[in-house]
């Protein structure tokens, strides 16, 4: 049984002048439906998502860049629950949920669907799985993204990937990745691309200078760009293993010292 807990918190805002919020999103009557309260799902007798101290790591880069495909090995080697934001909308499309033709239309403009609804989305995945360990693919994608994710749900990411890789290479990977998408198309990726510059680079500007982020050159084969990938989570897990031993009784040091060994290679992924 959930129940609905509200608390005032400021009205979410953004430094960017109005017109780009709307060349991004096109949804004015969605943007003004934010509400100046902060609602938290509450499960009556047990602990919140929040108290449950998930580890959040959001994956960024272009479109194309590589995102989808590094998750899915990192979902392989340790474990982690993959939620991908433009595969939620997508989903929700082909629902036929509420706005659906919004969000059809929204995609293929390669514009922004406004942070509510994505992060609701994002929200009921995270609530409803049994692992405490996501990575959030394509998001944030703005600020009013990370702002929204920030106030409805509380919580910050532990890391931030981002796949840095030339405008050539990403409009190559589209082009060919053949999965019938709508927005897989040269003008759609165009203008996915001015999104990317002109809404996405401040957001990952955002995480470097409160050091959680990792760029990664993705410049590559998919393996090559996984041996990059793969001590940043290492060292991710020996995070985790240097808290539990500081609150575990169970001392098992054999067991862990091989991951903090690894976890020494992380921070340069170039
Ligand atoms: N290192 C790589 N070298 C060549 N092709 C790649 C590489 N990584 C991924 N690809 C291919 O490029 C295409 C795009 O990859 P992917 O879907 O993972 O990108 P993405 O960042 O999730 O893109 P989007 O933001 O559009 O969802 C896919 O067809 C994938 O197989
Ligand atoms: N935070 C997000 C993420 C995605 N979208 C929309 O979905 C499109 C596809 O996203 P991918 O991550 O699968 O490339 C994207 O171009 C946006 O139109 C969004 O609005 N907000
Ligand atoms: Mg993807």
């Amino acid at each position: 049984m959930w129940r609905r807990v509200t608390s005032l918190s400021p009205v979410i805002s953004t430094s960017k002048p109005a017109s780009l919020d709307q060349a991004a999103s096109g949804f004015k009557i969605w943007r003004s439906s934010f509400s100046t309260e902060t609602p938290t799902l509450v499960k009556d007798g047990t602990t919140s998502f929040k108290e449950r101290n998930p580890f959040i790591t959001f994956v960024l880069g272009g479109p194309g860049s590589g995102k989808g495909t590094q998750c899915q090995k990192i979902v392989e080697t340790f474990g982690f629950k993959h939620l991908s934001a433009g595969e939620l909308l997508r989903r929700e499309i082909d629902s036929n949920s509420e706005h659906w033709s919004q969000m059809l239309n929204t995609i293929k403009e390669g514009r922004i669907v406004p942070s509510e609804v994505t992060v609701r989305l994002i929200q009921q995945e995270m609530e409803s799985s049994d692992s405490n360990k996501f990575l959030i693919d394509g998001f944030p994608r703005t600020e009013e993204n990370r702002i929204a994710f920030e106030q409805l749900i509380g919580l910050e990411p532990n890391v931030v990937l981002f796949f840095d890789c030339p405008e050539e290479e990403m409009v190559k990977r589209v082009l060919n990745r053949n999965q019938g998408r709508v927005d897989d198309n040269i003008d759609t990726v165009k203008k996915r691309l001015k999104v990317f510059e002109i809404l996405n680079l401040p957001v990952i500007d955002y995480y470097s200078k409160r050091g959680k982020l990792r760029k990664i050159n993705a410049v590559g084969t998919e393996d090559e760009i996984f041996e990059k990938v793969r001590p940043i989570f290492s060292a991710c897990d020996s995070v985790k293993l240097k808290r539990y031993l500081k609150t575990s009784r169970h001392l098992r040091p054999w067991k862990i010292l091989p991951i903090l060994y690894v976890s020494q290679s992380i921070s340069v992924c170039q």
